[in-house]
């Protein structure tokens, strides 16, 4: 393809032009391909590619979607309206298009809300990472006239090649799911905030599990409640278990939910549905599974009041711990994250030491909350 029709004699201001908000069109093939479902219709993250690319665009703070997609676009389109607010709209036929700012958006890229506000901060730009562009009227009518942006936006020059700023890449089919949510969960699996035994232990344990769920949609609320129950089933069965062997089970079984605690946040993150509901269940159910836990092990070594007094002392400090989080969220680094504890716990029970355990976690907690404290108080602001 020639130059766009239009396009500025190098040199000219109108593609380094940033005037005006971006309206957002994403580009469908106008006839669903025959052999295999259209690739907007395949499940990422658990909703269907058109639905998040859509709720991406919008939460990048483009005012206006459109979806192009002939004849079927009216019908895609109700459905998307149906889902959706503020919803996507369908487009005019190219030649009406009103002048201004276009970022299309091809029917199999995948990306996130960074990727699309550093494109938008200019005209004549495309990503070299999915089909993604940012273009005048004039090209946007000519694209679309072209048909999908996939293969008419390669064919424009003059448009300046710009890797993506976030994520973006481009799902080839439905079978290329797993690579885009392997993809996803590098991206958003893990956070910057997560402990040495999140990271290198856990985050690897989760991993599978969430690369499994993370495209059937299951609710991410649902997953922190299977993370708790099996926390807990493992402070029962340590106990209540009374044998050495339900001490191993019960240590795996706080492991194993120490573990899946992180499987609600990627599915979460991958799917675009974490929620503030969400994140409040999860550290709720977090902190009665640490307590179950450490009853358990009180309940192991024998109930004594030397037994429940350490195990105050480490549900006590265990509390400060998380609570400093709340106080201070930017608190100097915690040592005895709830990873760290719950691995300590586990490893108590395993081998069958849990008074031991109980008493270096009450001391190694409380002294990691006195470390804190101490810090932010010393930063804290005296009195006025
Ligand atoms: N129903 C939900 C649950 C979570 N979210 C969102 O996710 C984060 C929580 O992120 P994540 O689950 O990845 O990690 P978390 O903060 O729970 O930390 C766990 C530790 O508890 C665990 O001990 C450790 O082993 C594990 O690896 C993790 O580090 C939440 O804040 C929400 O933003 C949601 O939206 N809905
Ligand atoms: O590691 P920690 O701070 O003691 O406890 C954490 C909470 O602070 C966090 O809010 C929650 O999302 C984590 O699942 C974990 O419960």
């Amino acid at each position: 393809m020639t130059r766009g029709k239009g396009e500025p004699a190098p040199g000219t201001a109108r593609w380094s032009d940033p005037a005006g908000p971006v309206v957002a069109v994403v580009v469908l093939a106008a006839e669903p391909p025959a052999a295999r479902p259209p690739v907007e219709s395949t499940r990422v993250g658990g909703r269907p590619l058109l639905d998040r690319t859509v709720r991406v665009l919008h939460a990048a703070g483009v005012r206006r979607v459109l979806v192009s997609a002939g004849r079927r676009g009216p019908d895609l389109v109700a459905g998307l309206v149906a889902r959706h607010a503020p919803p996507a709209e369908p487009c005019p036929p190219p030649a009406d298009l009103p002048p201004g700012r276009y970022l299309l958006v091809g029917a199999a890229a995948v990306f996130d809300a960074e990727t699309v506000r550093d494109l938008a901060t200019e005209t004549g730009v495309r990503c070299t990472d999915a089909t993604l562009a940012v273009v005048d009227a004039d090209t946007a009518r000519e694209v679309l006239a072209a048909g999908p942006a996939d293969a008419a936006l390669a064919g424009i020059a003059g448009l300046r090649l710009r890797p993506a700023a976030g994520f973006a890449t481009t799902l080839v089919d439905d079978r290329d799911g797993r690579r885009v949510h392997r993809a996803l969960w590098q991206r958003y699996g893990s956070k910057s905030t997560d402990g040495l035994v999140c990271r290198y232990l856990n985050r690897p344990l989760s991993r599978p599990v969430t690369l499994l769920l993370a495209r059937t949609g299951v609710w991410p609320d649902l997953l922190s409640g299977v993370s708790f129950a099996v926390a807990v089933a493992g402070a029962a069965v340590i106990g209540f278990g009374g044998h050495w062997w339900t001490m191993l089970l019960g240590g795996v079984l706080v492991q194993a939910g120490n573990a899946l605690d992180g499987v609600d946040g990627e599915v979460a993150r991958i799917g675009l549905r974490t929620s503030r509901r969400g994140a409040l269940l999860d550290t709720i159910l977090d902190r009665y599974a640490d307590l179950a836990i450490i009853a358990g092990l009180v309940l192991a070594a024998g109930g004594r009041p030397v037994d429940w007094a350490f195990g105050f002392a480490a549900a006590a400090g265990s509390l400060l711990v998380s609570y400093i989080n709340v106080l201070a969220p930017g608190a100097p680094q915690r040592l005895l994250r709830r990873d760290v504890r719950l691995l300590l716990c586990a490893v108590a029970a395993a081998v069958s030491a849990p008074l031991a355990g109980l008493a270096v976690l009450a001391v190694l907690v409380n002294a990691d909350a006195a470390r804190v404290f101490a810090m932010v108080l010393r930063r804290a602001p005296g009195l006025r």
